[in-house]
């Protein structure tokens, strides 16, 4: 339990219940959800007028696919690349609303990939953390080939725990490859399963396909970690937004200490202000504080 003075584990892990905006709307809740998906979605279109170029690729059926954004004017093909994961429980949004963060990237001579996955209940959680680990491959295949100047990694709730896979993905990341990797981003995730895979709210008859020993399986928190040795010279960013339930914090405190623990090169950050939702919402702004912090990683 994260948190013992919890009344209710469905306001635990909705983040929406935990935000202290839109205080004078009726359901504050919905609103600041309906307000998320329009917002992305207008940054996803704003790229366009910013003369930003979009390739799409695909890694494999269905959702599998992957845009790539880049600009003519300041980016060659071996430009850096920064990796962005939507979150929305593995079971809702798109890359349509994932583009926050490609602006200030693009700008600053990046490629951002912005990639789409099956959701549940299409796949189970377990067949999706397989799928993703086809992705790993993809983008790690294109870098090299694009011979990209390095590689970050952003994931965002759901998006986070499914990163945590590229840490832990033997067969896939070699040496060379995890040296590519210059910071992974882990922003207001997930990494502990064991509460919510029965949870009404979160996993609604069972719309994951989860067991009880497959929450344990799928818990980044729980997992030990090879080749640690492997990233000496990839920063661990465990980040989360001030609100945010008791819970949330918790699990990101706790998954930062397991890395740290670990041996990995961690840091750990609660954002003030921020809650669940804009902390994504003002990746795309050049002088929010999570861009500025997002800029001071590469410095
Ligand atoms: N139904 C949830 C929505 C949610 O969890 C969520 C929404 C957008 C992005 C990430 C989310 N959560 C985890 O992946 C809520 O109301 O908080």
């Amino acid at each position: 339990m994260y948190n013992p003075e919890c009344e209710d584990l469905n306001k635990e892990y909705f983040p929406s219940h935990n935000t202290v905006r839109f205080q004078d709307h009726q359901e504050p809740n919905v609103a600041v959800l309906d307000n998320f998906m329009k917002i992305t979605r207008q940054h996803r279109e704003a790229l366009f007028n910013q003369g930003i170029q979009v390739d799409q690729r695909r890694y494999g059926p269905d959702r599998q696919v992957v845009d790539i954004f880049y600009s003519l004017k300041n980016s060659t093909q071996a430009a850096p690349l920064m990796v962005f994961v939507h979150g929305g429980y593995w079971q809702m949004l798109d890359k349509n609303n994932s583009c926050s963060i490609v602006g200030p990237y693009v700008r600053r001579g990046y490629r951002v990939a912005v990639m789409d996955y099956n959701l549940c209940p299409n796949v189970t959680l377990g067949h999706l953390m397989e799928q993703f680990r086809d992705f790993i491959a993809w983008i790690f295949d294109y870098a090299e080939h694009c011979q990209s100047q390095g590689i970050s990694f952003a994931g965002h709730s759901a998006g986070a725990h499914l990163l945590a896979e590229v840490l832990k993905s033997p067969g896939i990341i070699t040496l060379a490859r995890a040296r590519m990797v210059s910071s992974i981003i882990f922003i207001s995730g997930i990494y502990d399963l064991r509460e919510i895979w029965n949870l009404e709210s979160v996993n609604p008859k069972n719309i994951l396909g989860i067991t009880h020993a497959q929450a344990e399986a799928l818990s980044p928190i729980l997992w030990e970690y090879n080749d640690v040795d492997f990233w000496t010279f990839t920063g661990m960013h465990v980040i989360v937004a001030e609100h945010e339930s008791v819970t949330f914090i918790e699990q990101s405190r706790r998954f930062a200490e397991s890395l740290r623990h670990q041996g990995f090169k961690t840091n750990f950050k609660i954002f003030k202000k921020y809650d669940h939702f804009d902390i994504i919402e003002e990746t795309s702004d050049d002088k929010s504080e999570i861009s500025q912090f997002l800029r001071s990683i590469d410095e």
